[in-house]
């Protein structure tokens, strides 16, 4: 195919890539070096490690040195928690050599201590090795710096890189919390350049969980793009169970922006940000990279008005080729789109397509779209907004759950009635976004050549967008927190909000995830913090049905399989709840692990009760989660590695990464998706007041509870 140039990809400065290339990129990542480069490689390392000893050596360990990260002079800079000591002067490979630029270049060969970007076709990354074994390209990357655990988990990933030095930055105060990583605001020392450091923790150098994490770096890797979050390197230390990855520092990302009261976009700004927004999703795309996890929180922008697409944890890698199932258990609950929710296994980049469509929509709301606490409350408002599928849908689709979720009744389109105020073309082009039949929603190519871009008012320049305050999520969470914080606001907010509910989520969960929101509340708070799968709250019955739940990454999955231990210890008698097939939608239970299918009980008193039974068991969840969910968190905290687990090795293709969808999982269901005749806004609300009385009193319990003597030696 050939070279897609356009007005189009010009005013984004986006470079020209083909599309075959893009496409052939999918299997082979790998790069194979000639000899010539491999001795040099060896030579290089060899001289790379020579100087790190006589460095080692020749420098006496100060104090300084106990933190890999050069001391800020600001109080607040959170200390290194996995530094061991020795980390830096005793281990020579600790930190890798990364020099002046000069020294670096001549002593390195054809390592890159920073993204080389050489993106598109000739990308380093996309060859294949050419080491006679896996052990001696381990051999080599750990002389160059690497600790082995990382070359052997992901070799491919650090390929021809060497890690950066831990003390040529100063980190500085913490700006971002997600699932499994912690970002910090850090000034490299030579340059005085702001960097963001996103913090990956393993535990205990689980080879799955570094592979998840090789899998975000290599995509990163294989993309370059001005809307696309650079990798600038890694850091990592030999012996820790983190490693450090460098990114270009971002001021605001769109959900700070979108939270903030101060900030009205105007539909100039709009079209600007989604204009960046659609190439950025364009060169994914056709770099073979699907991302699955766009929502306003990974979009970042800086002072600049440039607009970054990040977090690309959840990527993969497209390969029509593969008839491996993927797992739908991707993508943030509130921008999941529908295909996903009924357990599509196979799917494409049309999934990013309807994410996008969800933040299009939310820049002008100035909320989001589509708030479901459940999975079945998301499609239920899915197919309120945007219509249900028409008959014929539900006779052809091959998706899982599919008559599952079939609605008894069929739902209108009233996004034109919601969405009124906007221009038409926006509405028009919203209305394709959000198709709840995937390949109506088109590309991104052709969204960014639609009528919306091409008609007035003009998308603005980057230049011209206001420069805002700070206005990150976690920013935005601050300012409610210390809101809640000052006397007196603290009652009245505390009974109009269950906020409480959240926070207990919050603290049980360990991470910071949470949880179902109501109307008007902050909702990006709200998404930093959203339910997964590692929180007690959630009410998953063994052996099949309730749960409540989930936008969940995937990697989690595990933790919740633990709390659905504790739960099942003393609350057995759930399981044996059924959902009504009757009335509202066609329900089916799968059958359980052992093959038995459940009886359906009858009629929408059942889907009543498993809707309260699901609350009922919430609130119990929430008591019991105080007391386990830290424990289940720190035990279990480990990556669903159900897209890594069926092969361990890369294989041909190098999309290892993409396959097995979880077998023998129980559907979890949150109670049955009904119609509004059946009044399911009244009975959510009565059960939202009853989580709130137990969260409050649960509350209540813990502050009463006698505080530990503060011991002063
Ligand atoms: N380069 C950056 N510059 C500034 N802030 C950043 C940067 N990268 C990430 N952040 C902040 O940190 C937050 C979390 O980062 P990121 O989304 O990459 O982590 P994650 O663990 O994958 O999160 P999540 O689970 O929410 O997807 C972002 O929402 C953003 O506010």
């Amino acid at each position: 195919m050939g070279c897609i140039s356009s007005k189009r990809a010009a005013a984004s400065a986006s470079p020209c890539y083909e599309y075959s290339a893009a496409v052939a990129g999918n299997g082979s990542v790998l790069l194979e070096p000639s000899s010539s480069s491999l001795k040099k490689n060896n030579s290089a390392s060899a001289a790379s490690n020579s100087n790190n000893v006589s460095r080692s050596k020749s420098k006496p360990k100060s104090k300084s040195n106990s933190s890999e990260f050069k001391k800020s002079g600001s109080k607040r800079e959170p200390q290194n928690q996995n530094h061991r000591p020795g980390d830096v002067s005793e281990d020579r490979s600790v930190v890798g050599g990364r020099q002046s630029k000069k020294s670096r270049k001549e002593k390195e060969g054809s390592y890159h201590s920073h993204n080389s970007h050489n993106g598109g076709k000739g990308s380093a990354f996309s060859f294949r090795l050419g080491f006679s074994s896996r052990s001696s390209l381990e051999a080599e990357q750990v002389s160059a710096g690497w600790p082995s655990w990382l070359s052997a988990a992901a070799g491919e990933a650090i390929y021809r890189w060497i890690p950066l030095k831990a003390d040529a930055y100063e980190k500085l105060e913490k700006i971002g919390q997600g699932t499994y990583s912690s970002v910090f605001r850090a000034k490299e020392v030579e340059t005085g350049r702001i960097v963001a450091l996103k913090k990956v923790r393993f535990d205990n150098f689980q080879p799955e969980s570094i592979r998840f994490m090789a899998r975000e770096i290599m995509i990163l890797r294989r993309l370059d793009h001005p809307n696309i979050m650079k990798l600038d390197g890694i850091i990592t230390s030999r012996s820790s169970n983190s490693i450090y990855l460098v990114f270009e520092y971002m001021e605001h990302d769109l959900a700070g922006l979108v939270a903030s009261s101060e900030i009205k976009f105007t539909d100039m700004q709009i079209k600007c940000y989604m204009r960046q927004l659609f190439s950025a999703v364009e060169h994914c795309h056709l770099r073979g990279i699907m991302h699955r996890d766009i929502k306003a929180s990974n979009i970042l922008v800086n002072n600049e008005g440039i607009l970054k697409l990040g977090d690309f944890g959840l990527a993969n890698v497209i390969n029509s080729k593969s008839k491996r199932p993927l797992t739908s258990r991707v993508v943030t609950l509130w921008y999941r789109p529908p295909e996903l929710l009924m357990g599509a296994t196979e799917y494409g980049v049309s999934v990013d397509l309807w994410s996008v469509g969800c933040v299009f929509a939310e820049l002008f709301l100035g909320k989001t779209l589509l708030k479901g606490r459940t999975e079945v409350e998301q499609l239920h408002k899915i197919f309120k907004l945007c219509g249900s599928p028409p008959e014929e849908y539900w006779k052809t689709s091959k998706l899982p759950h599919a008559t599952m979720f079939k609605p008894q009744y069929n739902y209108e389109s009233s996004l034109k009635e919601r969405c009124k105020e906007f221009p038409t073309t926006a509405l028009d082009m919203l209305e394709n976004l959000l198709s709840v039949e995937p390949y109506k929603r088109g590309t991104a190519s052709s969204a960014l050549m639609s009528e919306y871009f091409k008609t007035k008012p003009y998308a603005c320049d980057p230049s011209h967008l206001p420069k805002y305050p700070p206005t990150k999520e976690m920013d935005a969470k601050n300012r409610e927190e210390s809101q809640r914080k000052r006397p007196g606001i603290r009652a009245r907010e505390t009974t109009r909000k269950p906020r409480r509910v959240r926070k207990a989520l919050h603290e049980s969960n360990g991470s910071a995830k949470v949880a179902p929101k109501e109307d008007g509340q902050d909702d990006h708070t709200q998404s930093a913090r959203r339910i997964n799968g590692g929180n007690p709250f959630i009410p998953k019955v063994k052996g099949g049905l309730l749960r409540r739940e989930s936008n969940l990454k995937p990697q989690f999955d595990t933790v919740s399989e633990n709390c659905e231990l504790n739960a099942s210890q003393g609350y057995s008698t759930l399981s044996s709840v059924q959902t009504s097939a009757a009335s509202g939608f066609a329900w089916a239970k799968r059958g359980t692990e052992d093959g038995t299918k459940s009886a359906v009980s009858d009629g929408s008193k059942s889907q009543f009760s498993a809707l309260d039974a699901n609350f009922a068991k919430s609130t119990f969840d929430l008591k019991q989660g105080y007391r386990t969910g830290k424990t289940a968190i720190r035990k279990l905290r480990t990556f669903d590695t159900s897209e890594l687990a069926s092969t361990g090795e890369p294989d041909d293709t190098g999309n290892d990464m993409d396959s097995v969808v979880e077998e023998n999982r129980a559907i979890e269901f949150s109670g049955p998706l009904l119609s509004q005749q059946c009044g399911i806004d009244e009975h959510l609300q009565r059960n939202e007041s009853h989580i709130r009385h137990v969260s409050r009193r649960s509350r209540f319990e813990r502050e009463v509870e006698p505080q530990p003597l503060q011991v002063t030696i």
